[in-house]
This record gives structure tokens, C-alpha cells and sequence, in this order.
């Protein structure tokens, strides 16, 4: 039985199922989502729009409000507890109200954790920006137009650490500019005074300023020209990697991710259909879909790829098809794809870490000893794309 390493893990997201309850029938939006996460990782959830990456990032940092409702799971949160001065906010939270660090036997190590979708609201607050921030969409916008940038990192950390004097948030708030490349004389410029890529650059310093654990980052570089997004990702890894903050960014553009990530994981109709490190990734990806998505972009570095769309459009998550959610758009689907809903397996045995969720891994259904190499994949697509064209 392949054991999991857990010794550094900082997430672990159990069974989360979400779902949207509209007049005409319940969305299910996040279905059985399993992933955990280490300190200092970065991960890259992708998919197409309405996939429910963003559905799965709510979820976690308890933002979803009605009509969603987590409908099942658990995520287990493990800061360094013990070790850290700096988590004392979110600590002492939990100690105030008692709260059970539970030991998970599914782990060996007498490991403490909490779940995240257990916690009381005061504990909710010490744990949004102390443990965990998360930068929106939209979050150059979301600035305030008439308090100048200084003002608005030095809000947070008054309202989250009220210990620290107002000097010491000004000292902050500076080096804190610093950081993300912006000079520090520029403390009292107003947000409409900066240029897009310097707003991202002052939210990044704001989702930092406590120092979290986690940053969860959804599409935060969209509406950016692409050598700006380029820079801001290269801004982004390179502070993660030396504060040792862990990541999950979301986006649908994989060109952008492979450039990013540790490793890739893959959603689709609600399910996480891969999770791979991002070389293996890059270099074979296994599930169909993951492998069209990859093949839907043209990338910067590596073999010219023939580029073939995926064809068709992902179900009505209020009423999904039997079988793999992804079969009737699946140029290599079969009987079984129609029938019985697919569980993410290792396909390679000498690539443990990557799993996918797709028949073509399981011997017992298709019958055979060997699996299909990248190009079967690639040469089913093309055949799809022929057979499109002909009809
Ligand atoms: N308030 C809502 N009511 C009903 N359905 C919703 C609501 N919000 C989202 N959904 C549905 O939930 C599914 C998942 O949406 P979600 O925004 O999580 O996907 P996503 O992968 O993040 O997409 P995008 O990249 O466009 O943000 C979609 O089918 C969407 O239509």
C-alpha cells in the first residue's frame, strides 16, 4: 500500500462536496474533493470557467454564503503550533474557546489539527490574514480610492495584531512595500496614482503582512497585460518560496501555472480528475481532459505541440451524466466511461504522486497490462478534431 508522506503537511481537504441550491434543481459545484497541501507548497488548481476551483477556494476559507452550502468533509488545517510565535492570535483563539485539536489516526504521527469548517466565528477572524489570506479576481479594484496604500496595510495590521504600536505598523508597512518591489517613499500615494501591476504588487504586500501560512490567489493576474502578469508571478513564487508561505493558485490559463506551481492539480464538472507535480505534468499528463487542456495553449518553452481544442462543453452540474463526467467529450472513451464513475489512481507505478481519474489506468476495466502514451492521446484528439470537420 503506497503510505503518504505527511510530515510537512499544512492541509489536507477530506470529502468536500458544495453545493448551490437554485429554484431549478441543487448545483453541485465542488463533488468528493480530496487534496492536501505542505508548508511552503505551491499548488495550482486549473480547469475551465465553472469547474468550481473558485467554489473549492471558498470553501476553505469559509466565504461561501446561501445559496452555497458545504454539503460534506472536513479540512484539516496543521499549523506549527507549538513552534511559532507568530500564529498567537490564531492559538490563542482556539485555546480560549477550548476548541479539540483532533489527532487524525489516518496519519501515524501524533499530529494536532483543526477543521477549518468547525471553527467559531472569533476563531474564524484570528484565522483569516494570521493563517491564511486569500487575493481575489478582482483585487487591485478592490483598494479603497480615498486612503492612501500605506494607510490601507496599516489598517490590517492594527485590526489583527492591536499589540503592535502604530511606529511598528509604519515600519512594516514600509518594508512591507519593499518586498514587493515597490519603493518605500510611496507610502502615501493613492491607489489611482499606481499603475495596475503596482496595485496587484500592494495586495500581495497586504495578503503577506501577517505573514499566513496560506495564500489562496484566484485569477489574481487577469486583467494584467502579459509581461506585467509574467512579473507578478515571478514576484509571487519567488516571496512564497522565501517566506516559506504556501500556495494555492487558481487559474484556467495552464501555460501560466506550469511557469509557478510544485504541483498542478486538475478539476473538472466538480471532481479533481489529476494531481501531478508540475514536471510530470508538463511532461506526460494523464487524464484526457488535463491532457486537452494542455493542449489548448500554446506554450513558451519545450517541443512545438500541435494545438487541438477539446471539443463540446462540460455537463449541467445540476444533472450530471452516469459514468466519468468527462466521457462524452473524451476521444478515448469507452463502454466503462459511460457507466461507472472513475477513481484517481497512480497510473505509473514509478511516478507514485500523480493520480488521475480515468479508466484507461485501470487494468481490470480495460483489460489490458499497458497504458496509452501521450501521443495515443494526442492522436485521439486529432482523429475527434478530423472526424468534427468531416461532419
Ligand atoms: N450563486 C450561485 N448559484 C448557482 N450556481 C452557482 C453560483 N455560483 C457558482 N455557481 C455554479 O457553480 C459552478 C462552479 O463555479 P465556480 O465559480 O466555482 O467555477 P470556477 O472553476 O471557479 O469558474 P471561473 O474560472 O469562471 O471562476 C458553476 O457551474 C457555476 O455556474
Amino acid at each position: 500500500m503506497m503510505t503518504q508522506d505527511t510530515s510537512n503537511l499544512l492541509l489536507d481537504i477530506k470529502n468536500i462536496s458544495v453545493d448551490y441550491y437554485a429554484a431549478n434543481g441543487a448545483v453541485h459545484a465542488v463533488r468528493d474533493v480530496n487534496l492536501s497541501l505542505k508548508h511552503g507548497e505551491i499548488v495550482g488548481l486549473a480547469g475551465e470557467s465553472g469547474s468550481g476551483k473558485s467554489t473549492l477556494a471558498y470553501a476553505i476559507s469559509r466565504l461561501l454564503r446561501p445559496p452555497a452550502a458545504i454539503t460534506g468533509g472536513q479540512v484539516m488545517y496543521y499549523p506549527h503550533i507549538q513552534s511559532d510565535e507568530r500564529r498567537t492570535a490564531f492559538t490563542a483563539a482556539l485555546d480560549r474557546a477550548n476548541i479539540s485539536r483532533v489527532t487524525d489516526p489516518v496519519y501515524q504521527q501524533q499530529q494536532a489539527g483543526v477543521d477549518i469548517l468547525k471553527l467559531t466565528p472569533a476563531q474564524l477572524r484570528a484565522f483569516r490574514w494570521n493563517e491564511l489570506s486569500i487575493v481575489f479576481q478582482s483585487a487591485m479594484n478592490a483598494l479603497n480610492p480615498v486612503m492612501d496604500i500605506g494607510t490601507q496595510i496599516t489598517d490590517v495590521l492594527h485590526a489583527h495584531q492591536p499589540e503592535r504600536s502604530a511606529q511598528a505598523c509604519k515600519d512594516r508597512a514600509r518594508e512591507l512595500l519593499k518586498l514587493v518591489g515597490i519603493s518605500p517613499d510611496r507610502i502615501k500615494s493613492y491607489p489611482h496614482e499606481l499603475s495596475g501591476g503596482m496595485r496587484q504588487r500592494v495586495i500581495i504586500a497586504i495578503a503577506l503582512a501577517l505573514q499566513p501560512e496560506l495564500i489562496i490567489m484566484d485569477e489574481p493576474t487577469t486583467a494584467l497585460d502579459v509581461v506585467v502578469q509574467r512579473e507578478i508571478l515571478d514576484l509571487i513564487s519567488s516571496l512564497c518560496k522565501e517566506t516559506g508561505t504556501a500556495l494555492i493558485f487558481i487559474t484556467h490559463d495552464l501555460s501560466l501555472l506550469l511557469e509557478l506551481v510544485d504541483r498542478v492539480a486538475v478539476m473538472y464538472a466538480g471532481k479533481l480528475v489529476e494531481v501531478a507535480d508540475r514536471n510530470n505534468f508538463y511532461a506526460h499528463a494523464r487524464h484526457p481532459y488535463s491532457y486537452g487542456l494542455m493542449n489548448s495553449f500554446p506554450t513558451l518553452h519545450g517541443p512545438r505541440r500541435k494545438m487541438v481544442g477539446i471539443a463540446g462543453s462540460p455537463p449541467d452540474l445540476r444533472n450530471i451524466p452516469a459514468g466519468c463526467p468527462f466521457h462524452d467529450r473524451c476521444p478515448m472513451a469507452f463502454d466503462a466511461c459511460h457507466k461507472v464513475i472513475p477513481v484517481l489512481r497512480t497510473p505509473v507505478a514509478s511516478a507514485p504522486e500523480q493520480i488521475a481519474a480515468c479508466h484507461l489506468y485501470d487494468s481490470k476495466i480495460t483489460g489490458r497490462t499497458g497504458i496509452p502514451a501521450p501521443s495515443d492521446l494526442g492522436r485521439s484528439y486529432e482523429m475527434q478534431a478530423e472526424r468534427n470537420v468531416v461532419r
